[in-house]
């Protein structure tokens, strides 16, 4: 768990880069830090991690003061993914890479190398490969390996989507959705609402060193508010679905709908309500068709009828004439 208690932060100790942030992040929780460039998420991670210490309020780790804690403990419980891999990686060998927190941390020996083996496994890693010799993508996930490996209970992501491209975006995410679904807690930075709708269950959005809004995923992304303050756009079905959203008549499902599936699933509910109101309407027309075929036959009845009498009359005028 991790507490932020009325913090402020400053890196030169006199312009205020935070200002009173207060937040409770569980244990197993996904939560995205989400705003403007400048906002203080960045500094907020580096605090949640212990290498910025708050100049008012505490930030506590499973109940400890970061102030309190060592380096080598702090590492322990908290992995971070910088936003540019290339700050992390150093090592000659993927290998080395994988191995080499477990060395930082004095660990290394036959379990740390059978949790590398495993892990050059999982990701399909090629473990003789240059690091820096690997593609973008690549390099990002060697990042995340290097750090899930020593089996953090909670990792800090910076931007970790950055640069990389949709495949390589979603590759990673997944890793990262796996890991929270195995009850690690995962703390992101996020400019992409895209990713975080579709990852993170919990939003704090910041602006100018505070927090303006601290909710569930979509509660915050909907909020005009905040979109406003923090100066983001919702992802793009939510858009849609909040404009039309906006009309009267708009399906409860459809002005709700925060996903694709979602929005599908509303649109075609709406489109059978229509087939089935479509079906009615037809049902109705032939009713009426028939009511009016019958009307019409009895009118051509009724009309045969009169001609005949006046045909009759007629002749009988005509003659009388
Ligand atoms: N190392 C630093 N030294 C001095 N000031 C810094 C440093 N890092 C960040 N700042 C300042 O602190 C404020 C908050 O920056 P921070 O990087 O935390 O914001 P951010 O929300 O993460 O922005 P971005 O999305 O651009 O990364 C900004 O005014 C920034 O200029």
């Amino acid at each position: 768990m991790i507490e932020f208690k009325n913090v402020s932060a400053s890196y030169d100790g006199e312009l205020a880069v935070l200002r009173d942030v207060s937040f409770t992040v569980g244990d197993g929780d996904f939560v995205a830090f989400v705003g403007t460039n400048g906002a203080g998420k960045s500094t907020t991670m580096r605090l949640a991690n212990g290498l910025l210490k708050p100049t008012a309020g505490e930030v506590l780790v499973d109940g400890v003061p970061t102030t309190a804690l060592k380096t080598s403990e702090l590492a322990r419980r908290i992995g971070f993914l910088f936003q540019n891999p290339d700050r992390q990686i150093c090592c000659n060998t993927v290998r080395e890479e994988l191995l080499f927190g477990f060395k930082a941390l004095g660990e290394e020996g036959p379990a740390a190398e059978e949790r590398v083996d495993a892990i050059i496994e999982r990701f399909g890693f090629d473990a003789d490969a240059e690091p820096y010799l690997l593609n973008r993508g690549t390099r990002q996930l060697l990042a995340l390996a290097s750090i899930i490996v020593l089996a953090p209970p909670t990792i800090i992501l910076d931007e970790p989507t950055t640069g990389l491209d949709f495949r390589e975006c979603v590759k990673v995410m997944d890793v990262v959705r796996e890991l929270n679904e195995g009850g690690t807690t995962v703390i992101t930075v996020c400019h992409d609402m895209e990713v975080v709708g579709d990852f993170a269950r919990r939003v704090i959005a910041m602006t100018g060193g505070r927090v303006v809004a601290d909710g569930a995923t979509f509660d915050v992304l909907r909020d005009g508010r905040v979109l406003k303050e923090a100066h983001i756009l919702p992802p793009q079905v939510t858009e849609v679905s909040m404009i039309l959203g906006r009309d009267e008549g708009c399906p409860e499902a459809i002005a709700q709908a925060d996903t694709v599936p979602q929005m599908v699933a509303a649109i075609a509910q709406e489109l059978q309500l229509e087939g089935r109101a479509a079906a009615e309407a037809a049902a109705l027309a032939n009713d009426v068709a028939a009511a009016l075929s019958a009307e019409t036959v009895a009118s051509a009845a009724a009309v045969v009828e009169a001609k005949a009498m006046l045909g009759d009359a007629g002749a009988d005028g005509e003659g009388g004439r």
